[in-house]
This record gives structure tokens, sequence and C-alpha cells, in this order.
């Protein structure tokens, strides 16, 4: 009965939020996938960074959201982190997206990510969920260099703006992210600039614009370097 009603609410939520629920969507992932005309832009102040704004159609975005609910990868409201490591751990899901970003890539000139990165076998094998409640943010961090070159952030539910800053020039350059949207980070952007969303309770300012702020999930997938040392070395933490 609990079931139910949750399962209710979710495809209630999905409603609101993408105007459909995930199971009247008969469509599969490549078929939807193929109807997608995916539009790069680059951000040409930091070398290596890509923005995929429409990467996910809401149907896809549904049912990515829709899976997590059910595969509870947040069980109680208080955990708002979840990883997982190794290919054989990622959900099933993981892995049509990880064939999607490669497509966008191989069919972009310029390629967003560099070929050498999105052709490797497997192109990520971790994944970490974050949830952030309305103007949650993340401070500053170079990504630890445990993890390969090559960073994918998915986005979903809420509008936010991340800011990069250059580690030396301390230059900041603001890149919104809409839900659905596909960040992609190589080189310079993953190494030499610190990517960071601003705690602001009430809202965001994007070229004069207000955005509201709401819950928002996202979906950051790398690859975990050859050479890293053993996972419980590392601080759990991005
Ligand atoms: O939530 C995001 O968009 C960024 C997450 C992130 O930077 C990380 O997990 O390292
Ligand atoms: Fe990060």
């Amino acid at each position: 009965m609990e079931k139910e009603k949750m399962r209710k609410e979710v495809k209630e939520v999905l409603e609101q939020v993408f105007g459909c629920d995930s199971e009247s969507e008969s469509e599969s992932e490549s078929e939807s996938e193929s109807e997608r005309e995916w539009k790069w832009e680059s951000i040409p102040e930091v070398n290596g960074l890509w923005v995929c704004p429409q990467f996910l159609s809401p149907g896809r975005q549904a049912r990515i959201i829709s899976a997590m609910e059910s595969e509870k990868w947040f069980p109680e409201a208080s955990i708002n982190q979840a990883m997982r490591f190794g290919v054989e751990h990622l959900p099933w899901w993981a892995s049509p997206l990880a064939q999607s970003i490669r497509r966008s890539v191989e069919a972009h000139e310029p390629a967003p990510l560099p070929l050498e990165l999105a052709q490797r076998e497997p192109l990520f094998d971790q994944m970490i969920a974050n949830v952030y409640e309305g103007g949650e943010g993340i401070c500053p961090h170079v990504d630890l260099l445990r993890f390969d070159d090559g960073i994918a952030i998915l986005s979903f539910l809420s509008d936010c703006v991340m800011h990069f800053t250059h580690t030396h020039t301390h230059l900041s350059v603001p890149v919104l992210l809409t839900p659905g949207s596909l960040l992609l980070m190589s080189g310079e952007a993953r190494y030499l600039w610190n990517h960071q969303i601003n705690r602001s309770p009430l809202f965001q300012i994007w070229r004069g614009h207000h955005l509201s702020l709401s819950k928002r999930i996202s979906i950051t997938l790398r690859k975990l370097s050859s050479s890293s040392p053993p996972i419980t070395l590392q601080p759990p933490s991005f």
C-alpha cells in the first residue's frame, strides 16, 4: 500500500516536472536519442569545457529519475550523495547513457571530448549522484586525480549556475546548467579550473535573469585512473 502510494507520488512529480511519466514513454533509449539533434556549445574562456543543453529528452530525464527512485539511490532525505564504483556496479541505464555520450561526441566537429578519451573502454566506471535542495551548492574543487581526464556531468530537475575559476589567474566563468544538459570537461577545464555551485538560498542570476532554484539532481560520470590507489585510501568526497 505504502509502495503504491510512493509510486503514485513519483508519477505525479514526473508529470508535473516533465509533463509525462516515464511509463507512458514507449520509445526505447536509442529511438528517443536518434530523434535528437545534439547541439554542443564550447565555453570559449575555458579550454576543454563543453555543454550540450538539451542532451536528454524530457522523457529520458524522467526515466532516469524514476529509475533512481526505484533503485533507492537516496533512501532517506538526509542522504544527498551516492557513489558506485566499477562498471558492474553501475545501474543498467548507465551503459546506454555512456553510449549516447560517446555518439554525441563523435557526431560533432570539433569533438567536445578528445576522441582517445571518448573511445576508451569503458568510457566511465564510476558514478556519483548528488541531490541539492533549492539553493544548496558545492564548494570549489578540482576532481580528484584518482579519476582520469574526461568527466561528464548531467543535470536534472532545476537550473543552476556552475562557476569555473582558474586556479592561477582566478578568472571566473559562469556556466548555465539546465535540466537535461550534459557538461563535459577535459584537459585544462578538468585540471586547471575549479568548479563550484554557489550556495544561494533564494535565487541565482544568469545574464540578468533570476533563476529560481528548486531541488536539483546531478550525475557525474568518471573513469578511475588505472594508477589510482585503492578506493579505501581516498576521502569520501568529490
Ligand atoms: O553537482 C554537480 O553538478 C557537480 C558535482 C561535482 O562537481 C562532483 O561530484 O565532483
Ligand atoms: Fe566536481
